[in-house]
């Protein structure tokens, strides 16, 4: 009988899918036993600052890598959106479960879908990938930044001066608030709203020498999502490089077996947006293919103007 012990950041959701994972795991029946070990990271305490001025999403990530290199955990359950496109050396990703559902979902107080909201309406959301497609499709809208987990972006969207906000609908839907009826106003289709690379999915990291655990990750795996993941996770490789941008990859799998992947690099303001879609059967190399060509086609000068103001 070995003993694992899994990190885990205190959230509701953290908790949640470190659970879920902990289910799927113990009805292989095999000879393991898990803990989950709390882990305090800066980005849980940090709350009051955009969350891509304090190092973005990898804040909440190099902490638990930490321990993971100190032996202290064995493996964490990541939200695969905020994993960084290249992970930390001697870690590695060793299971990718299948993914709920990546949409957004928009939740507004009146009830009012996102293209029915009077003009002026204030739209809260912390992601500049969500401000950049809501904006391009509603210019007319207002967005202001809300942060902290899920409950309480509930709470101040009802108590405070918003008028809807949106959320991950994967999010929602694993910590249990979409049983509660009316909840969710709409979920965007990726036509309007282009998910962010990895959205809905979860990437369960551990050392990449430990075989038996690797053995262990791989009966939860989902090749399916691995495989669309790997191509969204691709392009964000080859556009990116660490900070948080406004960038959205959604990629399926076809009946012919080919990835389809469509790929989205924004201006905060919705004002520009480069879309593209790439078919093809080599996830890795179809997410950079697709990268190139919008980078090409003036993705670059956008990011970089994007990455320069949030280094001021
Ligand atoms: N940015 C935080 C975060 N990381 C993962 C999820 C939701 C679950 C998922 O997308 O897998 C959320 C909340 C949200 O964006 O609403």
């Amino acid at each position: 009988m070995r003993k694992v012990v899994i990190g885990s950041r205190r959230s509701n959701l953290a908790m949640t899918q470190t659970r879920w994972v902990i289910d799927q795991l113990n009805e292989l029946n095999l000879p393991y036993e898990f803990e989950i070990k709390e882990i305090v990271t800066k980005g849980d305490q940090i709350l009051d600052v955009t969350l891509s001025k304090v190092g973005g999403k990898g804040l909440f990530v190099k902490e638990i890598e930490k321990a993971m290199y100190d032996g202290e955990i064995d493996m964490a359950v990541h939200s695969m959106k905020d994993l960084p496109s290249e992970m930390a050396e001697g870690l590695v990703i060793g299971a990718v479960p299948d993914r709920v559902d990546p949409r957004d979902a928009f939740i507004s107080n009146s009830g009012e879908k996102l293209m029915e909201l009077p003009p002026g309406s204030i739209v809260g959301t912390s992601s500049l990938r969500r401000s950049a497609q809501v904006l391009a499709s509603r210019p007319d809208l207002e967005i202001q930044w809300i942060r902290g987990n899920i409950d309480t972006r509930l709470r101040k969207c009802r108590e405070e001066n918003f008028d809807a906000i949106i959320l991950a609908a994967a999010g929602l839907e694993r910590v249990g608030w979409t049983k509660e009826k009316d909840l969710v106003t709409e979920y965007l289709d990726p036509e309007t709203c282009l998910p962010a690379v990895g959205q809905g999915a979860l990437g369960i990291e551990c050392r990449a020498d430990d075989e038996d655990l690797l053995q262990l990750l791989d009966k939860i795996n989902h090749p399916d999502t691995a495989r669309t993941v790997s191509a969204e996770r691709s392009f964000l490789h080859t556009v990116e490089g660490g900070c948080q941008v406004p960038i959205g990859g959604y990629a399926v799998l076809q009946e012919d077996g080919q990835v389809s992947l469509t790929a989205l690099v924004g201006s905060p303001d919705g004002k520009i947006i480069f879309k593209e879609n790439i078919v093809g059967q080599d996830p890795i190399a179809i997410g950079k293919e697709v990268a190139e060509k919008m980078l090409n086609q003036g993705a670059k000068e956008v990011l970089d103007k994007v990455k320069a103001e949030l280094d001021q």
